[in-house]
């Protein structure tokens, strides 16, 4: 679609390792199709070691050995100019970089050079993908913090002067100063606390809104997406098991481990007993057959053992990979909310 930034087709990236000649190949991201589009949040959720990061860094151009792209592609439509940045030649991946594309990694905060000032950051990353005179990147820099609600007096400081929370504002604020189109972020606000990590994603949400911008957010934390995402990929042994806008996700999830991550959310007042997932995730180096999740499943038939289903649009703008959908009802009736962060 024309408004599609983002589409990865049959993506395939797996972890290939050998042993003393003994060959392991883990299968962190298996066939995943999707979009994302012109001014949207997209969060990737799931639980731990399901390939999320693995998947974004193939977003980002960030696959390095033994993690391989071994069939599909990811490209980018930045105003009509494709790019598919895992195959492109380098210098084209470092035009794109910071100017189009932005990658807020797992503890970002290290971009941060600890023993200089926050403003040879900016200078260092920034000044050269700007492309203008220094005298009018700092008018630049400073307007963009003042936007942010940043003082440009942070630019004087160290990072070690500065709260968890303020260096990772500083750190969204520096991977957005030349406006990108795209921006990445793993796990943002993991180790703040819940007040400062409130602070950072309302900043995260005022950037992309000031500047139209596509965000794509991964974190395992179902109340940061129902707060975040305007749409939701649920990932589940390195595959989409559902997508949907956030809302249909949480009221009307049609993929049986949706409806227990939204279930397993806790609510203010609610003391009852959160249903436990019976079993253990999968090794991705020997997954099931059929549907991944089907040892786990509490709908499982004979079919989901031997045939993968397939991600099948079953209302608007809503998939779900599961033989079983017409049977998935939600758990609890909890409904995402805009203004605050659950927790
Ligand atoms: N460098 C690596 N070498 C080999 N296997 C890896 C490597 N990095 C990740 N994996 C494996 O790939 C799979 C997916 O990991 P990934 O980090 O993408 O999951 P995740 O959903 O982001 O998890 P988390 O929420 O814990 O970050 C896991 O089985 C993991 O053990």
């Amino acid at each position: 679609m024309v408004d599609d930034v983002l589409t990865v087709q049959n993506l395939k990236a797996y972890y290939q390792m050998a042993y003393f000649g003994v060959k392991r190949e883990v299968r962190a991201v298996d066939d995943i199709t999707l979009t994302v589009r012109k001014n949207e949040i997209y969060g990737i959720a799931g639980e731990s070691s399901s390939g999320k990061t693995t998947l974004i860094k193939t977003f980002a151009a960030a696959i390095r050995p033994p993690l391989r792209i071994v069939g599909g592609s990811v490209t980018y439509n930045f105003g009509g100019q494709l790019i598919e940045p895992n195959t492109a030649k380098k210098e084209e991946v470092d035009k794109i970089r910071w100017k189009h594309l932005a990658y807020i990694m797992q503890g970002s905060m290290s971009v941060l050079n600890p023993v200089r000032r926050i403003r040879h950051s900016f200078e260092d990353f920034a000044l050269r993908p700007m492309g203008v005179a220094k005298k009018e990147f700092w008018q630049r820099v400073e307007a963009h913090l003042k936007r942010l609600n940043l003082s440009p007096e942070v630019l004087n400081a160290y990072p070690h002067e500065l709260s968890g929370g303020m260096r990772q504002r500083v750190t969204i604020a520096l991977a957005t100063v030349c406006r990108p189109q795209f921006i990445i972020a793993d796990e943002p606000t993991t180790a703040l606390d819940v007040v400062v990590q409130k602070d950072v994603l309302a900043m995260l949400r005022d950037v992309q809104k000031q500047m139209g911008s596509s965000v794509v957010f991964v974190t395992h934390d179902m109340s940061v997406h129902a707060n975040m995402a305007d749409r939701i990929g649920i990932m589940y042994a390195g595959r989409l098991v559902e997508e949907g806008p956030t809302r249909a996700l949480f009221t009307a999830p049609k993929h049986p481990y949706t409806a227990h991550l939204v279930a397993s959310l806790p609510r203010i007042g609610d003391t009852t007993q959160k249903p436990a997932l019976e079993g253990q995730p999968p090794n991705l180096a020997d997954p099931p057959q059929g549907c991944r999740f089907h040892p786990r499943c509490p709908l499982a038939i004979a079919r989901c053992e031997t045939e993968v289903p397939p991600l099948a649009l079953i209302g608007a703008d809503h998939r779900t990979a599961c033989w079983r959908a017409a049977d998935v009802r939600p758990l609890t009736t909890l409904r995402p909310q805009r203004a605050e962060v659950v927790s």
